[in-house]
């Protein structure tokens, strides 16, 4: 019996992993987790999985929570997050918070020696140098649950890495695909939120639309596999039933396939190294799909996914900076106060301003994640 921490549980890859802990209560026991503010969902999870111990992001929420559920301790904010990361009892932490929010919580749960299953791929981009030498130092597996790195990891499985060639990251080309840069210029939130083939939060569905969640991803694969940018590849794949592959040097290409199912990904962390059937997963039928599609990137067409790679190869705080300006540009997009083209206009003016600072250490990236969300709400006013 594993027993998990898991920051996000009301998000998509959260609500998905509550999924997998219900249908395997023989695997797993959730003895905590944390929210934002969806108390709805919050108040389902208790009532299924009974945990210990509960963090959200505003005290009012805890309060009146701890009402309702005399036998659950209750956290909130920052702290809360952390509480959660590092319940004594959990061994396992399933980090599916959204942004660079999860990066203390992240380290905290490090120190204390629990396996990290990794979505909030932000926290590998603002600070993979920490995570990845706390978690050598305190000899701590980071499992990756997002579905490219999944897909390498298991395609790496048994094998050495130094006979790897390079890594290719597929990418579905998001909401806009089909569309030039010209017919940008207009596009609706409400467009950019349809993608092709996932389900997802509307965050991580606005940078598949302009790439930049297939930039972060290369900065991920770079951290994760500790793999230099010459040898990570990204290319279009409309199916995304490819979910990434491994070039070795006597020219094998070994790939994972499968339905677009991010459970799949999500429960295999958890029941690493073994698999477990999964529920009503929908089985790959490839003689009913026909046909794969496979296109060479457009870096003009995909300029966030140029910036990241130059963000990536230039390492320090300008990873950080990239990662709060998109986030903070991607925010306000979503706010309708400012257009789809923009928010890559934002990345790269804030990326050209910065002064940047290589291996920084914690406070330093905290500091420039605050400043450069501020620099952003400035530069629309
Ligand atoms: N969705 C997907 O299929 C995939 C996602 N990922 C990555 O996983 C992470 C989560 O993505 P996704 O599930 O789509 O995101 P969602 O927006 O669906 O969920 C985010 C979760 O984080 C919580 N949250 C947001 N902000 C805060 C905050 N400031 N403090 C505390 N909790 C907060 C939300 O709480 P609440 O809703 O209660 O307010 C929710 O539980 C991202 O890093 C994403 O890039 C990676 C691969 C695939
Ligand atoms: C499901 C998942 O892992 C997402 O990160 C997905 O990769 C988004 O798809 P694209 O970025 O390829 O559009
Ligand atoms: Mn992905």
């Amino acid at each position: 019996m594993k027993k998990i921490s898991l920051l996000g549980a009301t998000g998509s890859i959260g609500w998905q992993t509550v999924d997998i802990l219900l249908n395997h209560p023989e695997s797993f026991k959730l003895v905590a987790f944390s929210v934002g503010k969806n108390i709805e969902k919050t108040r389902e999870i208790i009532d299924h999985l009974q945990p210990e111990l509960v963090s959200v992001q505003d005290e009012s929420d805890a309060l009146a929570l701890q009402k309702d559920y005399p036998h659950v301790q209750f956290a909130f904010g920052a702290q809360g997050l952390i509480d959660v990361a590092t319940h004594p009892e959990s061994t396992v932490l399933v980090n599916a918070v959204l942004g660079s929010v999860g990066l203390e919580s992240t380290l905290a749960a490090i120190r204390m020696g629990k396996t990290i299953a990794i979505a909030n791929k932000e926290t590998l981009v603002t600070a993979g140098h920490l995570v990845m030498s706390e978690a050598k130092k305190y000899n701590v597996p980071i499992l990756p649950v997002d579905s490219e790195h999944s897909a390498i990891f298991q395609s790496m499985n048994g094998e050495n890495p130094k006979q790897i060639e390079r890594l290719i990251l597929t990418a579905s080309g998001g909401s806009f695909r089909d569309k030039t840069r010209e017919q940008l210029k207009n596009v609706t939130v409400k467009d950019a939120l349809n993608h092709p083939n996932w389900s997802m939060g509307a965050k991580i569905t606005i940078d598949s639309a302009t790439m930049m969640n297939k930039g972060l991803e290369v900065i991920e694969a770079h951290v994760l596999f500790n793999m230099p940018y010459e040898k990570i590849d990204v290319l279009l794949h409309r199916e995304s039933i490819i979910h990434s592959l491994v070039e070795y040097h006597d020219t094998s290409v070994i790939a994972q396939l499968g339905t677009p199912d991010m459970r799949v990904p999500i429960q295999y962390a958890l029941s690493y190294p073994d698999r477990l059937p999964l529920k009503g997963g929908q089985r790959l039928n490839l003689a009913q799909i026909g046909q794969l599609h496979f296109k060479e990137v457009d870096f003009d067409r995909y300029r966030a996914l140029k910036l990241a790679y130059d963000a990536g190869r230039a390492g320090g705080t300008i990873l950080t900076a990239m990662n709060a300006a998109n986030e903070a540009a991607v925010a306000l997009f979503l706010q309708e106060k400012i257009t789809f083209l923009q928010i890559e206009e934002i990345i790269e003016q804030v990326m050209i301003n910065h002064n940047n600072t290589l291996i920084p250490d914690l406070e330093t990236i905290l500091h420039v994640d605050k400043e450069t969300r501020k620099t952003v709400v400035s530069m629309v006013k």
